[in-house]
């Protein structure tokens, strides 16, 4: 097991947090108990990733055995592949600096030239399907979501799709409606209260508390409690999160549930931090916009991959710094591909909505272009930051349930680009190419 190199002490001011742990640190925190039990279960590598052929425990769901056993990318990890994994071919140069080639038009649905993704195969049409159906039935019969003039943009977030792609290794139908239930919650609570359907910043914290005790419920007296219980169906999004935590509070073990709860609590946090720029509107510095961006950001979807897999990721690590990194990383390039494919829409968008992109044209006295490819740099160190660790983690930690996990949070990731990019009724791309 490689250990991370240390850097040398004198090119860094003490830190505020602890350094980073080399791996045998990472791991020592789960206690022989875990290893040992990881160490007699790991009897081949398809049984690691998923595939447990005569492993006592109960089949796997089929999952995405290609991509699964392709395992873990990104720099350092050749030798973790299990088959050759596919590469996008990076442009030779950057597009339309070839001598005497002309800027390609980035087509509709096509990649962000220079992006550094991985292809995912295209969900399956059935379940797509399936998914797409009882979403509409819920938001309509069950939760009452939106007013017959907002069908068209409903129908056109092809959320269905979304989730697919994001979880291929899902069991049931059932375990995509979990996803997609919260997915769509989340989306109304941010477009109804923070965005283009009625949101603002006046006010924003309290309609963000009041909602968030549909996921982290209120408990009080006798007296006050009926006031409360009727405030979960005062309006669509607070209808559309507790009904969509009630499912999965059915479908998840109690720590799961605790860990989405803190979740949603970082994307309020962040949905926060976003609304106080806006009130002073004032852009802020870069790393300060990154550091929103980590809390305003797509955490709460992949860190459900288990979930939604049925399975469970230990609480305990879950919580080791390791894979905390890592969640924060992806988390991070999932959130910047919105930043990058939504620039367009945002900036059609009334006032000045902040994105990568405009922050650093403003902080950094670049082009919108030149900003604008910058933030795909920076997209692209995050990616290759989250699949190196992903990777290391996945080296170090011999339990089938951690790797699964990581293998999902990856697969969520592709998926999510998958979808911005073919998103065309949501989304285009600036012609700077
Ligand atoms: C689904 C979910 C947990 C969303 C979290 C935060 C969020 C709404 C995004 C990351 C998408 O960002 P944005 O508000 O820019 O959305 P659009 O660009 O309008 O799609
Ligand atoms: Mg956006």
């Amino acid at each position: 097991m490689e250990s991370r190199q240390s850097e040398p002490a004198e090119s860094h001011p003490p830190q505020s947090h602890p350094p980073e742990s080399s791996l045998p640190e990472v791991v020592a925190p789960f206690g022989a108990r875990v290893l040992a039990e990881a160490t007699a279960r790991v009897c081949d590598v398809r049984a690691v990733f998923g595939d447990p052929v005569g492993a006592s425990s109960p089949p796997a769901p089929e999952p995405d055995l290609a991509r699964i056993l392709r395992g873990p990318s990104g720099l350092g990890t050749a030798g973790l592949r299990l088959v050759p994994r596919e590469e996008p071919a990076p442009p030779a140069e950057a597009p339309g600096e070839g001598p005497g080639e002309a800027p390609p038009a980035a087509a509709e649905g096509t990649p962000i030239p220079g992006l550094y993704h991985h292809p995912v195969p295209d969900p399956d049409p059935v379940r797509v399907e399936e998914v797409s159906r009882r979403i509409k039935s819920w938001a309509i019969d069950e939760v009452s979501l939106y007013p017959d003039d907002w069908e068209e943009e409903f129908d056109g977030f092809s959320v269905g799709r979304y989730m697919v792609a994001c979880h291929p290794d899902a069991p049931t139908v059932d375990h995509l409606m979990i996803a997609t239930r919260l997915m769509v919650a989340e989306n109304a609570v941010d477009d109804c209260y923070c965005e283009d359907h009625g949101g603002s910043p006046d006010g924003l914290g309290e309609r963000l508390l009041l909602a968030h005790t549909a996921l982290d419920p209120l408990y009080t007296t006798q007296e006050y409690q009926p006031q409360w219980a009727r405030s979960l169906h005062a309006d669509a999004p607070r209808r559309a999160y507790r009904s969509a935590m009630e499912y999965f509070v059915q479908a998840g073990s109690a720590s799961q549930a605790d860990r989405f709860r803190h979740d949603m609590a970082r994307l309020h946090m962040g949905y926060l931090a976003e609304a106080a720029w806006a009130k002073e509107d004032r852009v802020p510095e870069v790393w300060e916009y990154l550091a929103m961006r980590q809390f305003n950001n797509f955490r709460p979807c992949p860190t459900i991959t288990d979930t939604v897999g049925g399975y469970e990721l230990p609480a305990d690590l879950h919580a080791q710094p390791a894979m905390q990194r890592v969640i924060a990383l992806a988390g991070n390039a999932t959130t910047i591909v919105n930043d990058l494919y939504s620039y367009t829409k945002e900036l059609a968008s009334p006032g000045r909505h902040l994105n990568l992109p405009v922050v650093i044209a403003d902080r950094e006295g670049l082009s919108e272009r030149d900003a604008y490819l910058k933030s795909v740099e920076v997209h692209n160190d995050l990616m290759r930051e989250f699949e190196t660790a992903a990777a290391e983690l996945t080296a170090a930690l011999p339990v089938p349930s951690a790797q699964r996990f990581l293998r999902g949070v990856a697969t969520w990731v592709d998926g999510n680009h998958y979808w911005h990019r073919t998103n065309t009724y949501r989304y285009s791309l600036p012609d700077f190419w």
